[in-house]
């Protein structure tokens, strides 16, 4: 064997005492339970809807405090407790203003420091030492190994003891120590994070998710629709930057392309202020938090008209140039008769309302003005140059792929696309046929590619990005079209439908979940298909538990738009060493609520699988990797150590 490699794994173990602990550690690590995974999906930019979720650990937090108190405390004194953990900033603020008296707040500091000392052994009891030391407050390390460590069996350390936590106390420590700790709970309880896409779009903060999602301790992401648009203006797509500006405008969130991304929209709007006016599908949607000027709503509503009209526009040199994404019936500018304002689409044909073509040429309807075109131009310039959105498209791509098999479960936003007899839809790219899940690597390859050639603005990568985002095809979208032209100027309601893939009714069917399986190859005994993206309507009785269990779907809408349909505020599913729950959210309203009122709505659960046996770490993906390393520790041992 190439002996490369040992030498340098040499350097890092340079002696036999360090390989033996490490084996025996790692050996040792394979027989502890596995950790806590916890799934979210569908995030749509309500950050803090999904603070909540991150921090309560869909339920979890609670639960274990629970577990420990539920004889010495009262439910009140619970509920205080896990807010504490929650959100230790603002209850700490809170406890301050209602104890003024200093004794009393001192015999508060006392309490919570003990009962999270007392709760951290509990969190932390399927992981080793050295991963507890990691989760805890750096610089309060050796103070709470102290504590957590305390053997008082002759009565010795009891002052000892005492005195460590009053002197936190007396010099001024306790807040940080106690929001220290309160994280390290969180982070203990839940061990890996799973994000089945979708973090963009319509809501408010999608870019402080990211910036939530960059600072933690263990996740991977599976892209949405959405989440691939904005990959896809980054990477140089000019028609997914005009998508993204559209949908901001929609829902009144240019802030987040303005403010947040640093991106100018001022010659988006000069065009718009020039060709537009007000029009009633273009206004923007409105929040209940966030009112609007008049004026403003105006000024949106020209962007809005704007961008739509230059992303039609874009969408057809792409679909002419690639037939093979058989989307000619989205020509849509080119079907319009211009003089009777009348569209015949799908061999209907519908009148037109709402018009706003006045930068459209009859005969040429697809061709930019010089103005879009410089306004278009210009504005993939500002996307590819702000530093902020780079940090964020780059994490995403560095956590983030299209599937994920991971600990015998596959990951995937929207679907497999399947034709009626639940077989795996075909497509044609480049002259070679795919399916499956080889049709899914040919389309994160070519978004890879796009990624890495960002000047590359019309070649096939960067179409195949927008074809993810729209096609029939894509794994992610998954529907026949998408009637964005429709819903805006046809009045007809039928022609809005946007037919869904046979998979959203296949995947009830349990031999249709056991076949994608198989095709990632993954055991159709043991595994699940967790799927994002199509709201579970609750209140119409859909279940988010499909065949037998197979399937689970977890977008139950944490996107407010959608929660009129949903009728709850999303799901969430947690897979421990004991087995699967799915959670389902009762509305967010906000986190003062939670802190001042303890109002923290105990998700209900459903038990998907219960484990016969406790699963172990050596069974899961994490497993396999440390069994590697294992292998090599022990060729170096053999290597170096034993002749
Ligand atoms: O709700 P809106 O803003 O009209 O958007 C509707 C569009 O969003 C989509 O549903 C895609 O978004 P999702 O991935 O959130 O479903 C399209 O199919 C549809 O055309
Ligand atoms: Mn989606």
């Amino acid at each position: 064997m190439n002996t490369k490699y040992l030498d340098l794994l040499s350097e890092k173990y340079n002696s036999e005492e360090k390989v033996v602990t490490e084996i025996i550690n790692l050996e040792a690590i394979l027989h502890l339970p596995k950790g806590t995974e916890h799934f979210v999906s569908d995030l749509h930019g309500e950050y803090h809807a999904f603070q909540h979720v991150l921090r309560n650990g869909s339920g979890k937090v609670k639960e274990k405090i629970k577990d420990i108190f539920k004889e010495t405390m009262t439910e009140q004194q619970i509920n205080d407790f896990a807010t504490l953990v929650y959100y230790p900033e603002d209850k700490i603020k809170l406890m301050k203003n209602k104890l003024t008296n200093k004794d009393e707040l001192h015999k508060w500091y006392q309490k919570v420091i003990c009962d999270m000392i007392t709760l951290i052994p509990y969190a932390s009891s399927k992981y080793t030492r050295s991963k507890l030391r990691k989760a805890l407050p750096e610089q309060f390390v050796f103070v709470i190994e102290e504590l957590l460590y305390k053997s008082d069996k002759y009565s010795n350390k009891k002052t000892y003891y005492e005195q460590i936590t009053q002197q936190i106390i007396t010099l001024g420590q306790s807040d940080k120590l106690i929001t220290g700790l309160a994280y390290t709970i969180q982070r203990l309880i839940v061990d890996h994070l799973h994000v089945v896409g979708d973090i963009y779009d319509r809501g408010p903060d999608p870019d402080k998710i990211m910036d939530t999602l960059i600072n933690y301790h263990s996740l991977d992401i599976q892209w949405g629709n959405h989440d691939v648009l904005w990959l896809g203006a980054y990477a140089g797509s000019k028609v997914c930057l005009a998508n993204i500006i559209r949908i901001c405008a929609r829902y009144d969130n240019l802030d987040i392309i303005e403010d947040v991304y640093g991106i100018n929209l001022r010659p988006l709007l000069t065009l718009a202020e020039k060709y537009y006016d007000d029009n009633q599908p273009f206004r923007p949607k409105q929040h209940k938090d966030k009112p609007i000027s008049e004026h403003e709503t105006l000024q949106i509503t020209k962007i809005h008209q704007a961008i739509a009209i230059i992303q039609f526009k874009l969408e057809s040199p792409i679909i002419k140039r690639r037939e093979f994404f058989n989307m000619e019936d989205r020509l849509v500018l080119e079907q319009i008769d211009y003089e009777n304002q009348e569209i015949t689409i799908y061999g209907k044909t519908y009148p037109l309302e709402n018009t706003c073509f006045a930068t459209i040429d009859p005969d040429n309807p697809a061709k930019l003005l010089a103005e879009e075109e410089e306004v278009i131009n210009k504005l993939l310039v500002s996307v590819q140059h702000s530093e902020k959105l780079a940090r964020h498209m780059k994490f995403l791509m560095k956590k983030g792929n299209l599937y994920l098999p991971y600990n015998g479960n596959l990951l995937i936003h929207g679907c497999i696309p399947l034709n009626e007899n639940g077989e795996m839809e075909q497509m044609e790219i480049e002259g070679k046929v795919y399916k499956g899940r080889a049709l899914l690597d040919q389309f994160e390859k070519y978004l890879r590619y796009a990624f890495s050639h960002r000047e590359e603005t019309d070649d096939l990568a960067t179409d195949m990005v927008w074809y993810l985002w729209t096609g029939e095809y894509s794994s992610l979208f998954g529907k026949r079209a998408m009637t964005t032209f429709e819903r805006y100027f046809i009045k007809d309601k039928a022609s809005h439908k946007e037919v869904k893939n046979h998979y959203y009714y296949l995947r009830e069917n349990e031999d249709v979940c056991r076949r994608i399986l198989e095709e990632f190859d993954l055991d159709p005994d043991q595994g699940h298909i967790i799927n994002g993206h199509t709201p579970v309507k609750e209140i119409e009785g859909e279940n988010p538990i499909k065949a037998n269990g197979k399937m689970i779907v977890i977008d139950g809408g944490f996107s407010k738009a959608y929660q009129s349909t949903t009728g709850i505020a999303g799901y969430t599913l947690l897979y421990n060493s004991f087995g699967m729950q799915l959670v389902a959210h009762q509305h967010f309203n906000s986190k003062e609520e939670v802190i001042n009122n303890g109002a923290d709505v105990l998700s209900v659960k459903r038990v998907v699988d219960k484990e016969l046996e406790r699963k172990k770490v050596g069974e899961t993906n994490v497993g396999k990797d440390l069994q590697e390393e294992i292998t090599m520790l022990k060729k170096l041992m053999e290597y170096r150590y034993m002749n």
